[in-house]
């Protein structure tokens, strides 16, 4: 596992981007760079900062300074999913279908399927558990099929055979040249990843091994 080096233009390029609540300076100077096709984890305490650095990633949240570059387009999976209670899963894929102006639900369908959300498609989101909630909530993140994906405590809920799956899909992503950030409180399958970071006091450094 490298920390990130690669010939290839980055398709994200973060640098020295610093943010504070008041007095509470969370990033105090994170940079980070990932080429296409690659899976880079970044781990952190409780706190740390994980949330708020993939907020300024997606443009969710304004930095105080440094700068965010993404090369072509982006898919957001937040910590908090923002769906709605009263609509299906089938509903939200028709929403976002024509936010994103997609033609057609092909990549949604399959991701839908890969996930096992299959049966609960025309259920109501309240009704839904929280790891179906997070299907959905992937499955709105990808199903534009973007070039730079950030996700936030992605497999959060979910079952094993699920999480594995999960992996299934960023392998395949990896394999289209799509460049992939996972934020997680765990660092663990860290051979799944072909770069790790940990967030602490502020800032971004390589980091190896099991638990953050
Ligand atoms: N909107 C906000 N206003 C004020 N403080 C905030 C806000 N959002 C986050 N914080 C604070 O900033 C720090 C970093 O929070 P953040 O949610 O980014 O951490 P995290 O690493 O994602 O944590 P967790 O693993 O618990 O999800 C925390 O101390 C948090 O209380």
């Amino acid at each position: 596992m490298t920390a990130g080096r690669s010939g290839a233009v980055p398709s994200l390029r973060v640098t020295a981007v610093r943010k504070a609540y008041g007095a509470r300076r969370v990033l105090r100077g994170v940079s980070l760079q990932a080429p296409p096709g690659q899976v880079v984890g970044v781990v952190g305490e409780n706190g740390a900062g994980k949330t708020t650095l993939l907020r300024v990633l997606s443009g969710d949240l304004r930095p105080d300074g440094g700068t965010v570059s993404i090369r072509g387009t982006l898919g957001y999976c937040p910590q908090q999913p923002v769906l709605d209670e009263e609509l299906t899963p089938r509903q939200h894929l028709r929403l976002f279908q024509i936010a994103y102006r997609l033609d057609r639900l092909d990549r949604a369908d399959e991701l839908v399927a890969v996930l096992g959300l299959t049966a609960y498609r025309d259920e109501p989101v309240k009704v839904l558990s929280g790891g179906t909630r997070q299907k959905l909530n992937l499955v709105l993140a990808l199903m534009h099929d973007p070039d730079v994906v950030l996700l936030d405590e992605p497999y959060q809920g979910f079952d094993w055979e699920t999480y594995l799956r999960f992996w299934e899909v960023a392998a395949g992503l990896r394999r289209a040249g799509r460049t992939v950030v996972v934020v997680s409180h765990l660092a663990y399958d860290t051979e799944r990843l072909d770069a790790l970071y940990r967030l602490r006091d502020g800032v971004l450094a390589p980091a190896r091994g099991a638990a953050a």
